[in-house]
């Protein structure tokens, strides 16, 4: 009688499974769940698919941001994830206990099948690639290779010289993010990208595609490795634009390696030829495995140098940006930084392109602050730095108990604007915080360039550059802004905040040009 009713209703049967099966999950997932204690929209803790649209709004950290403002210090942005603010944490997932977090599957969705050092997530692999590195990266060898931003700045002041003179307008965000990418390709790869000269923005690596696909499938880690093999397929142009994005970077990168080998195969060959340039990937090239004395394939070469193209452009100029935007709208703060350079820096003479990154970093401790004060309100690097809890026992943060398996990740906006650590005007640009004793042991907590053992490997090259482009610019040129003023530029600003509408996909950026107009300075101080 009874397998009779199950043959004469198979749909209302599976239809009522079904249903059973989701209220028990999502009762499951609310009421009983290990992490069902935490905070969070009621979304989030069903599927990570909340986490996916979150990106695609390209606001991600500033609603996260909101939410923490909202739950408190851990919040729930996921089935398995949580996200934490408390300044406990800082240590715990990042320095002293980071052994026992490696990166998350969120990672994957940045590399190809051979992870490079940012998306490696096996940490013995990745301390032997981070050593092959760690010398390119130094401040010995970038003061080495000092000449070739040098080169850059001369063509940069020159193009500003002549907005200058004809009296024109001009993006400063544009032409910093054309100076930071043909940098990056003479350190990295010993050649310009010539992006700075030509003017052409095709040359753009599409850094911004690469991201957000990356930040949009790896949020979905059970569906990364199917997207990435069949939404390439789905005829949406959006979508189609950001994998030839992908490809475009990809493809730059490929070439860039191919140019570096057959140019060292050549002078190898020709006895006669001067020695080659040396560069980051050449380095690369050259290291060898500590213990097997094998070099790395051409395939690892290649996930290294677009790991280079897109950890190394975009970051630097969103920042130097934000700097700019920051001091240009606090005309108050632009003027004491400006007072500095002329009372700490000699004028650079003619034949002289830019400042020394350490006649900058010496003598101008109000620009530093300046600086520090940017990261902290306007980080760029935002993306959640996903950690897996691998103790057995969990871990107890803040007085809390995280099981074993859980994902945790700081998001350094949020934190950041934590009231708890950084004050309630966490909102203000205030770079004199940093002068308060209390503040500034809190320095060692900023998280910018992340903590620990997968920090930037990047930021002395970064913050090379932002000290030779504000000395050299600000002693050079004033700059104001040419069409709005600050209220008019920001749109999630509020009376008490300095945050100006940005956007994120994983990495963020001032949301629209930063329009400007320079002038040439006669300078006070010779
Ligand atoms: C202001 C500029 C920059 C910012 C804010 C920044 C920020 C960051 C952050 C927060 C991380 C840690 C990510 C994590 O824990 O998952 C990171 C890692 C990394 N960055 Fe940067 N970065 C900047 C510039 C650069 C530059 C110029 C390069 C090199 C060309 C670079 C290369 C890397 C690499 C290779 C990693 C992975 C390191 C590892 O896992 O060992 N970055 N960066």
């Amino acid at each position: 009688m009874a397998v009779n009713y199950l043959f004469n209703y198979p749909f209302e049967i599976a239809f009522g499974a079904l249903f059973f099966s989701i209220v028990g999950y999502v009762l499951y997932q609310r009421f009983f769940h290990p992490l069902a204690k935490y905070p969070g929209p009621f979304l989030a803790s069903l599927t990570d698919l909340w986490q996916v649209h979150q990106f695609m709004t390209l606001k991600q950290p500033y609603n996260l941001t909101k939410l923490h403002e909202k739950h408190g210090s851990i919040v729930r942005y996921g089935p398995d994830k949580l996200s934490i603010t408390d300044e406990e944490a800082i240590k715990l997932i990042y320095q002293s206990g980071a052994k026992y977090m490696p990166k998350t599957e969120f990672y994957d969705a940045y590399g190809a099948a051979h992870p490079n050092i940012f998306g490696m997530r096996d940490e013995s692999a990745h301390s032997i690639r981070r050593r092959h590195m760690s010398h390119s990266f130094s401040i010995s060898y970038v003061k080495e290779m000092e000449q070739y931003l040098d080169v850059n700045i001369k063509i940069l002041r020159g193009k500003i010289s002549e907005f200058a003179a004809n009296n024109q307008k001009f993006d400063l965000k544009k032409a910093l993010h054309y100076y930071v990418i043909d940098t990056l390709g003479e350190l990295a790869f010993s050649q310009t990208f010539g992006i700075q000269v030509s003017d052409d923005e095709s040359r753009v690596p599409p850094v911004i595609e690469h991201s957000l696909l990356a930040a949009v499938t790896g949020a979905w880690p059970m569906m990364t490795k199917r997207l990435k093999r069949w939404l390439p397929l789905v005829p949406h142009k959006g979508l189609k634009a950001l994998f030839q994005g992908r490809k475009a970077c990809a493809d730059l990168a490929s070439r860039c390696v191919n140019v570096r080998l057959n140019a060292l195969r050549n002078s190898s060959e020709s006895k006669t030829s001067a020695p080659e340039r040396k560069d980051i990937l050449t380095n690369l090239i050259n290291a060898k495995h500590p213990d097997t004395g094998k070099h790395l394939t051409q395939t690892d070469l290649e996930t290294e140098a677009f790991g280079f193209i897109i950890a190394g452009t975009h970051t630097t100029s969103a920042t130097t940006t934000l700097l700019f935007y920051h001091l240009l709208n606090h005309p108050d703060l632009m003027a004491k930084c400006v007072a500095e350079i002329d009372t700490n820096l000699p004028q650079l003479h003619e034949d002289e392109s830019a400042y020394s990154v350490s006649a900058a970093e010496s003598s101008l401790p109000y620009l530093r602050n300046c600086m520090k004060e940017n990261f902290r309100v306007t980080p760029v690097f935002t993306m959640p730095l996903a950690r897996r809890v691998l103790k057995p026992e969990g871990i107890i943060i803040a007085g809390n108990h995280i099981p074993y398996g859980t994902s945790i990740a700081v998001c350094n906006h949020a934190f950041h604007h934590n009231p708890e650590v950084f004050g309630a005007n966490h909102n203000t640009f205030d770079p004199s915080r940093w002068d308060e004793p209390e503040i500034a042991t809190k320095a060692k907590l900023l998280m910018h360039f992340g903590l620990g053992g997968r920090q930037c490997i990047g930021k002395t090259v970064a913050m090379t550059n932002i000290y030779k482009l504000m000395s050299t610019l600000l002693s050079e040129f004033e700059f104001e802004l040419a069409e709005q003023k600050e209220s008019d530029i920001t749109s999630v600003k509020s009376a008490f905040s300095d945050v100006p509408e940005l956007i994120s996909v994983g990495i963020s950026d001032l949301a629209k040009p930063l329009m400007v107009k320079a002038t040439k300075r006669t300078r006070v101080n010779p």
